[in-house]
């Protein structure tokens, strides 16, 4: 852990959770910062993966669009960002909970491609892909000029180049000058940015804004269980949670990743639904369909905090191999928010009464969190009622048996 000199991390995790945070070699994460112009913003927001990363070449991210969504699950509108990546051709999503144009380094979550400079980009154009805040006035918007001026990022820092990412928390005092749309300068205003010396390599970073830290959760999409309301599992449940969670701090995000089935899609996990009703376990029915049991990766997930200028998290997640992928990837996280499930705090062990109202049979999403805890490493604390009720329905008594022949992998 760092000595009394050294920046402190308050860490809330678990031991086992914790073992990779004194190690980060987050600082040999290198992002490309725009120049006074804002001329040098990257097309596609460059974070180079750590050495110890699965992929060793830097992963591409660049926001295409945002827009306001209004949403029955919290007071306040958030932002749904749409990335496009050099890795795979989905559209992974960022919902941001107080986004915060152009804020200062270190204090507001923005996008960089997004804010990006666009050469010939209209005015109006860059209303239409999200780029400008809502409350700037319509005949600004719409007006004709090409923004070649635009001067949005022209902080009068000096120029730097490559920078490391910890420079947003360097301490220095810069002149911002507020320029609207068109580059006229409005007003200036001098911020000091607070606190952290030279940091190095293997140094864990100041915590300079720790009451900031947004919530995060790293969310695989889950068609049956958000569209379709599925209590196979907990995964429109968590999302709903985490919106009002987030909401309720006014900060946070979600990072909304196109990997349904634990990545195996949705066919695959149609036919592992196949498979649990004939008693594999969710675990089981991955391998006897060839796949792994959980074979993704969160090399995208990391890539889009880094474009939203989000070096800490504080993680809402029950799965400690995400923690572990996006420490091992530059990210801190300082603490890991675990996901209950409403009924088995509420005490109606039976029934699920947290999104829809109530009253149906939950075993299956039981069962399914029953077989993450026991064979993927899930940490969550099981009531016994549930262990006892699903091992009742396991007994051999009563257990569905496996009764389809094992075939040959198939994809
Ligand atoms: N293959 C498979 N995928 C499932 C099953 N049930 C749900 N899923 C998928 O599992 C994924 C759930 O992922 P996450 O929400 O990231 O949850 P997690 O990895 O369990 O971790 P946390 O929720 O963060 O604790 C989604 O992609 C669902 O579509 C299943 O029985 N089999």
């Amino acid at each position: 852990m760092p000595n009394s000199t050294e920046p402190v991390l308050h860490c809330h995790l678990k031991e086992k959770d914790c073992k990779d945070v004194d190690h980060l070699g987050y600082f040999g994460h290198t992002l490309v910062v725009p120049s006074p112009s804002g001329d040098n913003l990257p097309s596609l927001a460059s974070a180079t993966t750590s050495p110890t990363s699965p992929s060793k070449r830097p992963v591409k991210v660049q926001c295409e669009v945002r827009t306001r969504i209004p949403s029955e699950y919290c007071e306040t509108p958030h932002s749904l960002l749409l990335y496009s990546n050099d890795v795979d051709s989905e559209e992974h999503m960022a919902l941001v909970f107080g986004y915060e144009y152009s804020a200062l380094p270190g204090t507001g979550i923005w996008s960089r491609s997004l804010e990006r400079v666009v050469e010939g980009e209209t005015a109006r154009d860059r209303y239409v892909r999200g780029a400008v805040p809502e409350e700037w006035g319509d005949e600004a918007l719409f007006h004709d000029e090409v923004l070649t001026r635009l001067s949005m990022h022209n902080q009068t820092m000096e120029p730097r180049g490559k920078a490391s990412y910890g420079m947003l928390l360097e301490r220095q005092t810069r002149k911002f000058p507020i320029s609207d749309l068109f580059g006229r300068q409005s007003h200036t205003m001098d911020t000091k940015i607070p606190i952290t010396e030279e940091l190095g390599v293997n140094k864990v970073p100041s915590l300079v804004f720790d009451d900031q830290i947004p919530l995060a959760r790293i969310h695989s999409c889950c068609f049956t269980g958000e569209t379709l309301g599925s209590v196979r599992c907990d995964c429109r449940e968590q999302l709903i949670q985490a919106m009002k969670l987030m909401a309720a701090e006014g900060r946070g995000v979600i990072l909304y990743l196109k990997q349904e089935g634990r990545g195996i899609g949705l066919r695959d996990k149609m036919k592992a639904y196949n498979l649990i009703d004939k008693g594999f376990d969710t675990h089981q029915a991955n391998l006897e369909l060839g796949h792994p049991a959980d074979g993704r990766s969160y090399i995208i997930a990391t890539a889009i905090l880094r474009d939203l200028q989000i070096p800490s998290v504080r993680l809402l997640t029950n799965n400690p191999h995400k923690v572990h992928s996006i420490v091992q990837d530059g990210v801190v996280v300082s603490e890991r928010v675990p996901m209950v499930p409403a009924s088995w705090t509420n005490g109606d062990l039976t029934q699920s009464g947290s999104s829809a109202g109530g009253g149906f049979d939950v075993l299956d999403r039981d069962e399914y969190l029953v077989t993450k805890v026991q064979k993927m490493g899930h940490i969550l604390d099981i009531p016994n009622e549930i262990l006892a009720g699903t091992a009742s329905r396991n007994s051999p008594n009563t257990k569905r048996v496996a009764s389809v022949p094992s075939a040959s992998p198939q994809k």
